[in-house]
């Protein structure tokens, strides 16, 4: 499998675990050596989850639990692979992690405040982004030995 299917798959499979009726969001972090440093998805804050119904405003965004589940001292340098357009708060985050470039696979908020303000804070940042163009558009796991 090529490297950058690799990553946006484990960005893909991350998302699969978001508990989100609506939209469910992965993110995967890859440093300078090619290596996955940190995965994330959309969720309520830990111990929250069978508390609270699902919020906008309390969810902790994909991004946010890449950044926190780094297993590296820190993420400078690295790229980050998104199943959605970060929003402006996620944006923050990884341009404040010197982070240098983001890969997206949906856009489907473009017109949406968030991210516009997003993508002004990118380019302003000169943190480039670009969708993802996959070599492989499926990829099917088995996960019963046969
Ligand atoms: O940068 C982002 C933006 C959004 N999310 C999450 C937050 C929500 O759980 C969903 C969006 O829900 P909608 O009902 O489609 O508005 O996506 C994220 O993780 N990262
Ligand atoms: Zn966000």
């Amino acid at each position: 499998m090529e490297p950058e299917d690799y990553f946006m798959a484990a960005a893909v499979l991350s998302a699969r675990r978001s508990r989100d009726p609506s939209t469910q969001v992965g993110a995967c972090i890859v440093n300078q050596d090619k290596k996955v440093v940190g995965v994330g998805y959309n969720k309520m804050p830990n111990g929250c989850e069978d508390h609270m119904p699902w919020s906008r405003s309390k969810v902790c965004h994909a991004e946010l639990n890449a950044i926190l589940n780094k297993n590296s001292a820190d993420l400078k340098g690295c790229s980050i692979y998104v199943t959605l357009f970060p929003c402006n708060e996620c944006a923050k985050l990884i341009i404040q992690a010197g982070m240098k470039e983001v890969i997206y696979l949906s856009d489907k908020y473009n017109t949406s405040p968030e991210t516009q303000a997003a993508k002004l804070m990118f380019k302003q940042a000169k943190i480039p982004f670009r969708k993802f163009l996959p070599k492989e558009t499926e990829v099917v796991l088995q996960l019963q030995s046969v």
